[in-house]
């Protein structure tokens, strides 16, 4: 491996109709234009969950609680940099509306949507995964 493994831990937040919220990554930023699920770096002395709930706030306002995150799966990829693992949670209860804060936009996007977004290398196998599993 090259590069440091680099924790990043993300949620797929499902609404009541079955959809998914992504978040668009800003200007300036890597990969910026493209479309992810929310969430961020795990910082030093940080559960996994906390630092998703803590992104969830700084992202989009909301209020989730660690209970409130099951996890899913995860990704593993190899980018040029660094090596990228990050756990993949479901949660379907929050409070607050997600609005915009650190992202560029919001968006809920049915399961079968979610690959006409163009999306990090790393969340391919992450959006085959949800749409297996959320295939009506
Ligand atoms: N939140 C999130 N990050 C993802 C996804 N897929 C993926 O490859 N990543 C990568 C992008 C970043 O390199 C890293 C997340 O870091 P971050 O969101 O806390 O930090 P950042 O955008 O400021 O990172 P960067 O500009 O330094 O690359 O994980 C995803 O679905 N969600």
């Amino acid at each position: 491996m090259t590069g440091k493994l680099l924790l990043v831990v993300a949620a797929a937040l499902v609404d009541e109709a079955g959809r998914i919220l992504i978040t668009q990554r800003p200007a300036g930023k890597s990969m910026a234009g493209m479309w992810e699920f929310p969430g961020g770096k795990v910082e030093a002395g940080e559960t996994p969950e906390a630092a998703l709930c803590r992104e969830l706030d700084e992202e989009l306002g909301i209020d989730a609680a660690e209970r409130d995150l099951i996890p899913l799966t995860f990704a593993s990829h190899g980018y040029e940099a660094f090596h990228l693992l990050m756990p993949l949670y479901i949660c379907r209860a929050w409070g607050g509306d997600p609005t915009p804060r650190e992202v560029a936009a919001v968006r809920f996007v049915d399961p079968a949507a979610l690959s006409t977004f163009e999306m990090p290398a790393a969340d391919a196998p992450l959006v085959a995964h949800i749409q297996s599993a959320f295939a009506g």
